[in-house]
C-alpha cells in the first residue's frame, strides 16, 4: 500500500505538486495520470524519498521510504532519467544492482528473460534503443521481488510488441497480491492496463476512482437515439442541463444529460416511435479531456452531474 499525505512540492515561487492525498492499494494496477507538467515525476520522486516534500509526507508499506532497510526487495521503482553506466553490459547491470542486496545470480538471469533481454544481456547499455532501455530497467525494478512497484512512463519508447508486454506483466504483478502504481499520459493505454485511477492537474488531485467508475461520471454518458420524429423528441426533452450533442442524420439524435430510461418513457408517453436507443459510454480518452479542461481553469472538482429533465 502506498499513501500520500498532502504531498506537496515548491519550487521557489511555483506549487508543482499541492495537498495530494491518495492511497494506492495492492492487488490492483493503479494508473497515475495527468497531462504533462501536472507532476506525476515528482510525486514519485518524492515516494520514493528522492525529492523531499515541501510539506506532507508518504509511506510505503506503512513507512516512509528512506527506512526500509532493503529498498530494492521493497519497492521496485522505474523513473524517466535512470542513471545506467553506458559501458556496462545489461547483465552487469544488474549484477552490480544485485551485489547491493545480496541477490543471487539466478534471480539476475530470471529478470532479464522476464523482460526480453536474455539474448542482449551481454551487450553494451550504450547500444540499447529506447525501448530496450525500458525493458532493463523495468528488469532492475523486479530485481528484487519488490512488494510495491513504481514506474514513471513504462511503455514510454516501447513498440506494440513492448506495449503488449508491459500490460500483460502489469496486471499480473497485481494478480499476486503486489501494488502497482503507473504513471502514464495514454488513458487508451490505461484504459486497457489499469482498474484505478489517481489523476492529477496542475499538481492537485482531479479524480481517485476506478476506470469504469470514472468514465460514468466525469465524462458523462450519452444516449444515441433514432427516431422518425427526432425534432419532436429534442423539443420534449430539451431542458437544463439536456444537451444534443450530434446527429449523424435527421432521423439520429446524440443526448446527454440524461439515461435511456428516461428517454424512453418520455417517447413512449408521447407515442414517439424509436427505431434505437443505445447508451454511448464515454471514451476514458475524452472524460480525462473533459476532467484536464476543467483544471486549466484551476477547478479541482469533477465537472458538475448533468441535470436531468426539469
Ligand atoms: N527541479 C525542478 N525545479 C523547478 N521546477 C521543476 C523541477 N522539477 C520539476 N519542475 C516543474 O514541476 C512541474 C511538474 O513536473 P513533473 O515532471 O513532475 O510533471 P509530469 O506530470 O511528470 O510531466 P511529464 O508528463 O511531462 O513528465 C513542471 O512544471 C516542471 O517544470
Amino acid at each position: 500500500m502506498i499513501r500520500a499525505y498532502e504531498l506537496t512540492k515548491r519550487y521557489g515561487d511555483t506549487t508543482v505538486v499541492q495537498d495530494l492525498d491518495f492511497s494506492v492499494r495492492p492487488g490492483t494496477v493503479t494508473g497515475f495520470l495527468g497531462p504533462n507538467g501536472a507532476g506525476k515525476s515528482t510525486t514519485m520522486r518524492m515516494l520514493l524519498g528522492l525529492d523531499a516534500p515541501t510539506r506532507g509526507r508518504s509511506t510505503i508499506g506503512g513507512r516512509a521510504y528512506a527506512t526500509h532497510s532493503a529498498p530494492l526487495t521493497e519497492v521496485g521503482a522505474l523513473l524517466e532519467a535512470r542513471s545506467v553506466h553506458p559501458g556496462r553490459t545489461a547483465f552487469h547491470h544488474l549484477m552490480a544492482l544485485a551485489h547491493t542486496h545480496g541477490i543471487p545470480r539466478g534471480r539476475v538471469e530470471h529478470v532479464l528473460d522476464l523482460a526480453g533481454l536474455t539474448s542482449v544481456a551481454g551487450k553494451r547499455v550504450k547500444g540499447f534503443s529506447l525501448g530496450m532501455g525500458q525493458r532493463l530497467g523495468i528488469a532492475a525494478a523486479m530485481l528484487g521481488d519488490p512488494a510495491t512497484l513504481i514506474l514513471d512512463e513504462p511503455v514510454n519508447g516501447l513498440d506494440p510488441e513492448g506495449v503488449l508486454w508491459i500490460r500483460t506483466l502489469l496486471k499480473s504483478l497485481a494478480t499476486q497480491g503486489r501494488t502497482v502504481f503507473v504513471s502514464s499520459h495514454l488513458m487508451s493505454e490505461m484504459a486497457l492496463t489499469a482498474d484505478h485511477l489517481v489523476i492529477i492537474g496542475r499538481g492537485r488531485l482531479l479524480a481517485d476512482t476506478t476506470v469504469a467508475d470514472f468514465v460514468a461520471t466525469a465524462g458523462g454518458t450519452a444516449v444515441k437515439v433514432v427516431t422518425p420524429r427526432a425534432s419532436a423528441l429534442c423539443d420534449l426533452l430539451r431542458g437544463p442541463g439536456i444537451d444534443v450533442i450530434g446527429a449523424n442524420g435527421p432521423d439520429a439524435l446524440e443526448i446527454r444529460g440524461t439515461d435511456s430510461a428516461h428517454i424512453g418513457r418520455v417517447a413512449a408517453a408521447h407515442a414517439i416511435p424509436l427505431y434505437e436507443l443505445t447508451p454511448l459510454a464515454a471514451s476514458l480518452e475524452q472524460a480525462f479531456m473533459d476532467l484536464t479542461q476543467e483544471s486549466v481553469e484551476y477547478r479541482v472538482t469533477a465537472p458538475e452531474p448533468t441535470g436531468a429533465l426539469a
